[in-house]
Parts: C-alpha cells; structure tokens; sequence
C-alpha cells in the first residue's frame, strides 16, 4: 500500500486538523535473520480544533510510533496523514542541546519558528512563569534535573501557539504541582481552540480527556 502525507499550510476555523487513514508500519527487525515487526495495521484518527484526545495502551503498543507518523518525523508504509495548520511536538525523550542555556533554547526554536525576537521573549516569560523554570533561564540544558528538562521541552513545543499539540506523556518527572498546571494549561489551550493529542498511561486521566484512542496488538 502507498503511503502519504498531505500538509496544508493554514489551519481552517473550525475542522479536522488531523485525519490519519489505514496507517500501517513495519519495523525492520533488530535482531539478524528474525521476522520484521508489524506495529501499525490500519490505524485511523481524526483530530479536531478545540479537543484533548488521548492515544493510550500498553507498553510497545506502538503509541509513539503513531505519533512520529502523525507529527511527519518518521515515515509509514501504508496508509494517508492529512494535517493543517502549525505542529507543535514534545518527544518522550527531550530533543534539545545540551551546551545551551534555556534561554538559548527558546531563541533557537523561535527562530526556526519564524518569531520575531519579542515573540520568543514573551513567550519564553509567560511559559517560565506558568510551568516554573524562570530561575533556569540561564542554566545549561544538561545542567537541569530531568522535570525542569521536560518542562523547557514543553515550553518549545507550544511557544509558537500551534494549531495541533502532540504530546508524548509530557509530564514525566514532574512533580504534582506542575502536574496540575499542564493540565490547566492543556485544558485552556483546547478553550481558545488548540488540538492537544497526548499519549497518556494514567487511569486518572481518562476523565480529562475528551475522546480516547486506544491501541492494541493485533491478533
Ligand atoms: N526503530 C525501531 N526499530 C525496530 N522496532 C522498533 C523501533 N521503534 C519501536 N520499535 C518497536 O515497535 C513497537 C512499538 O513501539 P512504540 O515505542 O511505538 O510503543 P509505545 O506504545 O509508545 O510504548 P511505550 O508505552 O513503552 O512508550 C515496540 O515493539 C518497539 O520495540
């Protein structure tokens, strides 16, 4: 099956922002002369303007590949992803450089968001401010303990306002009172019109997610 991607530059008002059909993926095996692995068999998904969904199942399910697919970081091999508007990521793991300062990091990803330097400044104040790392601003990525490395992961992926959030559990290693500020924060964005997709493993959870999509393996 041929796999593609249709990106459209400008989010409409009030639509689909995602629509993921009949996804499939394979993974070359790791291990020599063993059988490829089949993650993704006909996965569909639409995201709309203004809701959280969660993608959730267990372990290995293949959660994060689907998200890498619908973010466009990693191909597929059959199936079609249509998205509109501006992508805003936060990986499982930080993807950010550890020789720069926080700061440093907020104009580098701004920069290749096409903000101008007040944007990123005020972006970068209202994000410390709300997830707390303003007393890090000038600390070294790799001198941050692994929640504060998270929230400044966070605040890159939604400083430019973007059309469609992709979150992969992004709260890990925070601590509870950040916790509850994501969700606000999730929860507003969604009110002025964000589409947050967030893998979730937390029962608790499920209350605060709008809709819910769950992965299995297949039989
Ligand atoms: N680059 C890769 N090469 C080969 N297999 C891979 C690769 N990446 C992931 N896999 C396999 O694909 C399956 C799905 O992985 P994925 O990370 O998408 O699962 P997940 O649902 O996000 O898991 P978790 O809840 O543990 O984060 C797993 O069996 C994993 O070992």
């Amino acid at each position: 099956m041929e796999a593609t991607v249709e990106q459209t530059e400008s989010a409409p008002d009030n639509e689909t922002l995602v629509r993921a059909k009949g996804i499939e993926k394979t993974y070359d095996s790791v291990v020599p002369f063993t059988r490829s692995v089949s993650v993704l068999s006909g996965a569909d998904l639409e995201i709309q303007r203004g809701e959280v969904v969660g993608i959730v199942g267990a372990n290995g399910a293949g959660k994060s590949t689907l998200m890498n697919i619908l973010v466009g970081v990693l191909d597929h091999d059959g199936g079609a992803v249509k998205r509109s508007g501006t992508v805003g990521w936060c990986p499982q793991e930080p993807l950010l450089y550890d020789r720069l300062t926080v700061s440093e990091t907020f104009r580098l990803f701004g920069s290749g968001y096409g903000m101008s330097h007040e944007e990123i400044e005020d972006a970068k104040r209202r994000l410390a401010e709300r997830l707390d790392f303003e007393q890090y601003l000038d600390y070294r990525i790799d001198q941050l303990s692994g929640g504060n490395r998270q929230k400044v992961n966070l605040g890159v992926a939604l400083m430019h306002d973007p059309d469609v959030l992709m979150l992969d559990e992004p709260y890990t290693g925070f601590d509870w009172e950040t916790y509850l500020q994501f969700w606000d924060l999730a929860k507003e964005l969604a009110a002025d019109g964000t589409a947050v997709v967030m893998i979730s493993h937390l029962i608790e959870e499920r209350s605060r997610l709008d809709r819910i999509y769950e992965l299995s393996f297949a039989r």
